[in-house]
């Protein structure tokens, strides 16, 4: 892969454009060098791994696989550690099994991960007792302690996104093809949580279908590689241009421009706007592209962002992912899915059911209540059966650790109980027993489809 100042221009021409949501950085001569390293450095995917996942994502919008992509609402830096990264993966590949089996169809497991470092905020500062700072944009840009200095924001940040994403891409890898992530041993944990889970009983007979059909290979001899080592990829929002520009480097088999800040990124609700440097870059790039599509979307916005982004329609190259919320799924998806698909794209259809269905608990927690998280796939699951159209998969904010953010699921946890484990730096997720509950329970959508 090569960079030269000529070529790579395609991917600054969103400079000159409106964009949404970026840092007010105090010193831009820093910025300046803080790019200029950037660029030097190598990149963290290799642009034929990008490839490969729009093919996998182009069988989903074919409606042979499904996808599967979560993780953190925000990664900290604090939080690039072992069990952490280790507890997300195992919860992912978790789900990923049961959603393969009761599909059967391939999963395709894509992180909110190795990049997810940047938040776009409703407002631009918060105020504490009298005191007004900026707000807290993820740990790319400022900290999370409410003090002017944590809250400046800092483009040296951007080298340790760099550094932490690397770090997190590394041992990702490694779990993934050095043995950690057997198809077995996965089973095996899925059993454990059958076990130990109070709603585990609900979900007894598919976990027993899925051992017979493990014993039932194993008496077969059969051990392919496929049970021993898993794909998984890496996406994030591409929110802050200047470090996304700075990893977008020209592939040297193609003359192509890959962001290799990850393998597929995508653009959100509050930074999809036509004319907005967002979908600028976005167009430039091959990489797999993701838009957040919320409920004031119209039909032609999204028949634009398909001309904008996908002129070629080409299935896998874009993907949207709805967050309408569970009391608009069902009146305001059918609309887009239908003028869509009459237009002859082939998106891939996914569904956020976390970001349409946060509210604030009285003890001032942002949260989300399992139940709704839980309507609106099934509305989605609704919607698109209507249309005989293909359910892609769901995006989801989750953790592998037992945090205390959404309310309900299996194991409940009560308002009361937020406060415990609340450590999110920015929107609730599902803890890693709400994540289980939730496959297991889309798996029996998938199933009913
Ligand atoms: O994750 C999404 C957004 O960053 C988040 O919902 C913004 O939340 P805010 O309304 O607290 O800024
Ligand atoms: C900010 C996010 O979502 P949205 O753009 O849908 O609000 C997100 O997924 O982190």
């Amino acid at each position: 892969m090569t960079v030269n100042a000529e070529s790579h221009a395609g991917g600054n021409t969103w400079r000159s454009l409106p964009a949404a949501q970026q840092p007010d950085w105090p010193d831009q001569e820093a910025l300046r060098d803080v790019i200029a390293e950037l660029e030097s450095y190598p990149p963290l995917v290799f642009a034929g791994e990008c490839d490969q996942l729009r093919q996998r994502l182009g069988a989903v919008a074919r409606g042979e696989a499904f996808l599967l992509q979560g993780g953190d609402c925000a990664e900290a830096f604090d939080a690039v550690g072992a069990d952490q990264i280790r507890n997300k993966l195992k919860t992912l590949l978790q789900m990923g099994a049961v959603l393969t089996y009761a599909g059967s169809v391939p999963v395709v497991k894509v992180g909110r991960i190795a990049g997810q470092y940047s938040k776009p905020r409703s407002k631009p500062t918060e105020t504490r007792d009298g005191v007004t700072l900026p707000t807290y944009r993820g740990d790319s840009v400022n900290g999370f302690e409410f003090t002017a200095a944590a809250r400046t924001p800092d483009p040296q940040r951007l080298k340790r996104m760099y550094h932490a994403s690397a770090a997190t891409l590394n041992l990702v890898r490694a779990f993934t093809t050095g043995g950690y992530a057997d198809l077995r041993q996965v089973h095996a944990w899925n059993q454990d949580f059958v076990k130990s889970s109070p709603s585990g009983q609900r979900y007894e007979a598919l976990a027993r279908e899925i051992d017979r059909a493990m014993n039932f290979m194993n008496a077969c001899g059969a051990d392919p590689e496929e049970f021993r080592t898993v794909e998984f990829y890496a996406s994030h929002e591409a929110l802050v241009l200047d470090y996304e520009s700075a990893l977008t480097r020209v592939d040297s088999r193609t003359g192509d421009l890959y962001d290799v800040s990850g393998h597929m990124v995508w653009v959100g609700e509050r930074t999809r706007q036509l004319d907005g440097a967002h979908l600028e870059f976005a167009s430039k790039i091959r990489n797999p592209i993701g838009v957040k599509l919320g409920p004031t979307t119209t039909p032609e916005e999204a028949l634009t962002l398909i001309e904008r982004l996908d002129p070629e329609r080409e299935p896998g190259r874009l993907t949207f992912i709805t967050r309408m919320g569970a009391d608009k799924i069902r009146d305001r998806l059918p609309t887009l899915v239908e003028k869509v698909t009459a237009s002859g794209a082939q998106v891939v259809w996914v569904c956020d059911p976390m970001h349409g269905n946060t509210f604030e608990a009285a003890s001032g927690h942002k949260t989300r209540r399992f139940d709704d998280v839980l309507d609106e796939v099934k509305g989605f699951f609704e919607v698109h059966k209507g249309l005989g159209t293909h359910p892609g998969g769901i995006h989801v904010e989750l953790t592998g650790d037992d945090v205390t953010e959404c309310v309900g699921g299996g194991d409940e946890i009560f308002v009361d109980d937020l406060h415990q484990r609340y450590e999110t730096a920015c929107d609730p997720r599902l803890n890693r027993s709400q994540s289980l509950d939730l496959a297991f329970l889309v798996a029996e959508m998938y199933r009913d489809q």
